[in-house]
Parts: C-alpha cells; sequence; structure tokens
C-alpha cells in the first residue's frame, strides 16, 4: 500500500547505515520533526556473512561492472531483511555502501537499490543522499553533522563540542550549539580527519587473519615508530583547510610504512596515526571546544582512546557519557536526515561538505498503491 510522508509533526523514522568497515548493517528509530530529537527508539544489527563481506570487498574502489552490481544485490538483500521489522515507520532513510567516494573526479557510489526497498517493504524510503551535494561541487561527506547539531541541542549543550566518528574513516564535527539552525554561518564545521581503524583492520587481516585489534590488544604492546608517524603526517591532505573528505583506501598505502615492523609496533604506529590525524584536524576548529564526544566503533580502543587523550587539549570521551548511542549515531543521523529530506529541509551546507549553497540531497521512493 502506497504512503506519503506527512509534512508537518514528530513521526518515527528508521535509518540504516553500512559503514565503511563492511562489519554489517545498522538500523535505529528516532522521533523528530527533522529539526529536534523528540526521543530514540529500537536499533537492530545485521552482521554481513564472510561470504558477503567477500563480495562487498571484491567491488571496493570500482565504478561500475560484474562486481558492483554483485555488491548492491547483497547490500539490497541484506537491507530488506533486517528493515523488514521497521516497515511500520513514517520513512525510513537508506545509505546504501559506499564502494567508491572521489568527488572531484566520478563523483561518489553507495549501492543499493531504495526504490526496490521501497516496493517490497511497503514504506517510504529516501536514499542516494550524497549525489545532490556532490553536483553542486561539495564533497558528498560527511553527512552526520546535521544531525550532530541536533544531538548537540538534544544533551542540552551550551558551548562549542566536537563530534568525532571512529570507524574505517575519521569525521569530524565542530557544533556550536548556540546557534539556533545548523545551516547558519559558523554553528558547524564538518570534515574527515585521516583513515581510522581501516589500516589497522587491513594490517591484522593481512599479518594475522584477524578483523580488528579487538581491544587495542596488539597495538597496546608496541611503540610508535615516529618516523612512519611523520611521513604520515607530510601527507598533502593534513594541510588542506576543511570541508574536504576521504574514499575508505585513500590512505591504504600506510600500511606500507609499517612494513619492516612488529606486530605490535606496526599495529601501535597506525593506531598513533590516528589519533595524529584528529590532532591535526582539531588545529581547524574557530574556537577551542569543551569536549570531543567520540563515537564509532573506534571509541571501544582503550589504546586509541588513550592516545586521544594525551594529544587532544580538552576532554574525550565516549558518546555515551552524555546519553547517546555510538554504535547507532549513525543509522541515526540517517533517519534523521531522511525526515528533513522528506520535508525539503537542507541537508548539508558549504561549512560541512563544501557545498555551493545549502542543499537538501536524496531520493524519495514511494511504493505504488495496489
Ligand atoms: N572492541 C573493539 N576494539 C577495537 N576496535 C574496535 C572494537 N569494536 C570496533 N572496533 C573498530 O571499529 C570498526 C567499526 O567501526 P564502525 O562500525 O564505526 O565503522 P563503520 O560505520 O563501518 O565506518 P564509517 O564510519 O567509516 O562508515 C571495526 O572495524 C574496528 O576496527
Ligand atoms: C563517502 C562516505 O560514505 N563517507 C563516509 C565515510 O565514513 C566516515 C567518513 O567517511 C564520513 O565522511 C562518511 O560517513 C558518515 C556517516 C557521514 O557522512 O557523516
Amino acid at each position: 500500500m502506497g504512503r506519503a510522508i506527512s509534512k508537518t509533526g514528530v513521526v518515527h523514522a528508521a535509518g540504516a547505515m553500512s559503514g565503511t568497515s563492511l562489519d554489517g548493517v545498522d538500523v535505529a528509530v528516532i522521533d523528530t520533526d527533522g529539526h529536534r530529537i523528540h526521543g530514540f527508539g529500537r536499533s537492530a544489527y545485521r552482521a554481513y556473512s564472510a561470504e558477503e563481506r567477500a563480495i562487498l570487498r571484491a567491488a571496493l574502489g570500482q565504478w561500475s561492472g560484474p562486481e558492483v552490481e554483485a555488491a548492491a544485490q547483497v547490500v539490497t538483500a541484506a537491507h530488506q531483511r533486517l528493515l523488514s521489522g521497521f516497515s511500520d515507520v513514517a520513512v525510513l532513510g537508506f545509505h546504501g555502501q559506499t564502494l567508491a567516494h572521489a568527488p572531484r573526479l566520478q563523483g561518489t557510489l553507495q549501492v543499493g537499490d531504495g526504490a526496490a526497498l521501497a516496493q517490497a517493504l511497503g514504506a517510504p524510503v529516501v536514499w542516494d543522499f550524497r549525489s545532490d551535494d556532490v553536483a553542486m561541487g561539495g564533497e558528498g561527506a560527511p553527512l552526520a553533522p546535521f544531525f550532530h547539531f541536533a544531538c548537540a541541542k538534544y544533551i542540552g549543550a551550551a558551548q562549542p563540542l566536537c563530534f568525532l566518528n571512529l570507524g574505517g574513516v575519521g569525521n569530524l564535527t565542530y557544533v556550536d550549539p548556540r546557534f539556533e539552525r545548523p545551516e547558519e554561518d559558523g554553528a558547524l564545521l564538518a570534515f574527515d580527519t585521516g583513515p581510522a581503524n581501516a589500516p589497522v583492520n587491513d594490517l591484522v587481516q593481512a599479518r594475522l587473519g584477524l578483523s580488528m585489534d579487538e581491544g587495542g590488544k596488539i597495538a597496546k604492546s608496541g611503540t610508535v615508530e615516529t618516523g612512519a608517524l611523520e611521513l604520515f603526517l607530510a601527507e598533502p591532505y593534513f594541510a588542506r583547510m576543511p570541508p574536504k573528505s576521504l574514499d575508505r583506501n585513500d590512505f591504504a598505502e600506510m600500511v606500507g610504512l609499517v612494513r619492516e615492523l612488529s606486530d605490535a609496533d606496526a599495529a601501535a604506529t597506525l593506531t598513533g596515526m590516528c589519533a595524529a590525524a584528529v590532532a591535526e584536524a582539531m588545529q581547524h576548529c574557530p574556537q577551542a571546544p569543551t569536549k570531543v564526544l567520540v563515537t564509532g566503533g573506534g571509541r571501544h580502543n582503550p589504546v586509541l582512546m588513550d592516545m586521544l587523550k594525551v594529544s587532544l587539549e580538552c576532554e574525550v570521551e565516549p558518546v555515551e557519557a552524555v546519553g547517546l548511542d555510538g554504535d547507532m549515531l549513525e543509522a541515526q543521523a540517517f533517519a534523521f536526515l531522511a525526515v528533513r529530506v522528506a520535508r525539503g529541509l537542507p541537508t548539508s551546507a558549504p561549512s560541512t561538505t563544501g557545498v555551493s549553497a545549502c542543499v537538501g540531497g536524496g531520493t524519495v521512493s514511494v511504493p505504488a498503491s495496489g
């Protein structure tokens, strides 16, 4: 049965995110009018099987062809299964899986078929969030910042603070909650900090067959090799002014810088690179933030969190310290953004993606009646 999306009032919305670490799909519900968060609802997670993950990995960095088609099918099917438990919501935000991201060259590619999901689930689906931003000269990423602004209001923040997402790639949002709306000049500054967990994951996968350095156990007994760290920080990306964004594998060659090191020293050095990139990023904040709230899988790594605490000149804590859920923040973000798109509100601004003017990217697919 076809369903229109109401244009006013608070609605239940679900968001689905399949991140760059290729671990699985997160779904989370929020109540929102597209401006403020009125509450958080249930959430769910579905891990990709080893076979599914291999299909996604094989398509990384590609823009078209059979590998991309196969990955798209895996993503659509995985989301259909998980989202079938959420089709009672007013709208579903479907990010899809980023396979390639080069906004100034080929563009940005998130695979998965939102129109097919809308039809299969009988619910409106908002998807393809990044293309319009890129078409208007933006980076197309990060897009969570407008949601981070709403989070800052939700937790009652009164002074500037930062949200730091440490997934495969890292991204930082500086929020000044003294502004009323996220699109106001000065309310937000956002950009990708550098590689976060992806290089460590790639290292331990290649050397030890592990998917991650769980709890930072390998890095903990190692030492950061300062020569490799200096070479890393000499990368031109760090001197570039924000907004700026990265593809997952833009720093894949970093694993080469630690080739000669022991497992422990290599893991420690790659973990140190993630923290050093964040410290560089903080230099761009217009004002010193009161705190950095960390979200994404990297906050589960105590070695990384300790490095951040040492190198940043402010309080560093996981988002749980203010009552948010760091495993679901990105899924919640795409639920929130879906409501904004459905209501014609912007989802990015010159200060968050470098787009030429505020834009509400996204395609709305409503299932055909019948
Ligand atoms: N207990 C843990 N110990 C160490 N690292 C962890 C732990 N849990 C998660 N991680 C790291 O966090 C990663 C997953 O983070 P997250 O789910 O935020 O990434 P993502 O959403 O896929 O990526 P992105 O935000 O770049 O799209 C894992 O691949 C791993 O490297
Ligand atoms: C192109 C793309 O998918 N980028 C992701 C990736 O993962 C983290 C970082 O790089 C961020 O820019 C973005 O994701 C988050 C959800 C965002 O858009 O805010």
